[in-house]
């Protein structure tokens, strides 16, 4: 079985307006009390991840702006991998750059996060993309399909896994992980099965194992129930 299923949160444990999937967190809970890992990975702040491992009863192993940050348990240390000023110094060539335009950028929970910038999708990304380009800006832009992200340059979701992997005692290639968006490519190579759910874009089902039929949390509940059918079948069981 595999020992530990990281997951995406908005899009893949959410419906498509964030609100949160309750058959999901009833799978994740289900995974948990049968003693699999479950890791939380998200674009969004520690504080963010922070209430939502508590509220579904998680043990509070994160990633967090997409793998800026991450921490292994509650309290643990939190780790930051980011570059805060790299992401910063390129949202202000930005915000300059479409302001001559007139277009504002409204940054999201700027106060809570340490390395990743996370702002409105009000621009175009890949206009974004080649100023970052012809400016030489020493980061990524991740569009997540709900906020636009500037990230420092090698690091993601997938090289966040491989750190918290060795602080777990658990191989890459014994964990599962979902996701729905860009931001989840390199986290779903890296895990040993990794899984799109349906209302990912091309590239990121590219790099999934599977893909499931249903969208979001719908598909987010499919995956576990393939991939742990003798958790849901017991759990089944017992509720007849
Ligand atoms: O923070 C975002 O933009 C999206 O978050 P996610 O990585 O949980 O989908
Ligand atoms: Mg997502």
């Amino acid at each position: 079985m595999l020992k530990a299923l990281v997951t995406d949160v908005d899009g893949t444990i959410t419906d498509q307006r964030r609100r949160i999937n309750t058959g999901a967190v009833e799978a994740i809970r289900t995974l948990v009390d049968a003693g699999v890992e479950v890791v939380l990975a998200s674009g969004n702040t520690v504080c963010f991840m922070d209430g939502l491992c508590k509220m579904v009863g998680t043990d509070g192993t994160i990633i967090g702006e997409n793998g800026g940050v991450y921490r292994r348990e509650f309290p643990g240390t939190l780790r930051i991998a980011g570059d805060k000023d790299a992401s910063t110094g390129a949202f202000e060539v930005l915000r300059d750059y479409f302001a001559d335009k007139g277009t504002d950028l409204e940054l999201f929970s700027a106060q809570y996060r340490f390395a990743d910038v996370a702002f409105a999708r009000n621009i175009d990304p890949d206009e974004a993309r080649a100023v970052i380009r012809d400016r030489h800006l020493p980061v990524r832009l991740l569009d997540t399909g709900f906020a636009i992200h500037l990230q420092a340059l090698g690091v993601n979701k997938g090289t966040a896994l491989r750190e918290l992997a060795g602080e777990m005692g658990i191989l890459p290639s014994e964990m599962m992980a979902i996701g729905d968006s860009e931001n989840d490519i390199e986290m779903l190579e890296v895990a040993g099965v990794g899984v799109a759910v349906a209302n990912a874009p091309a590239p990121t089902r590219s790099a999934a194992d599977w893909v499931s039929e249903r969208t979001y949390g719908d598909g987010f509940v499919e995956a576990v129930k393939k991939y742990y059918p003798d958790l849901f079948i017991r759990s089944r069981l017992t509720t007849i």
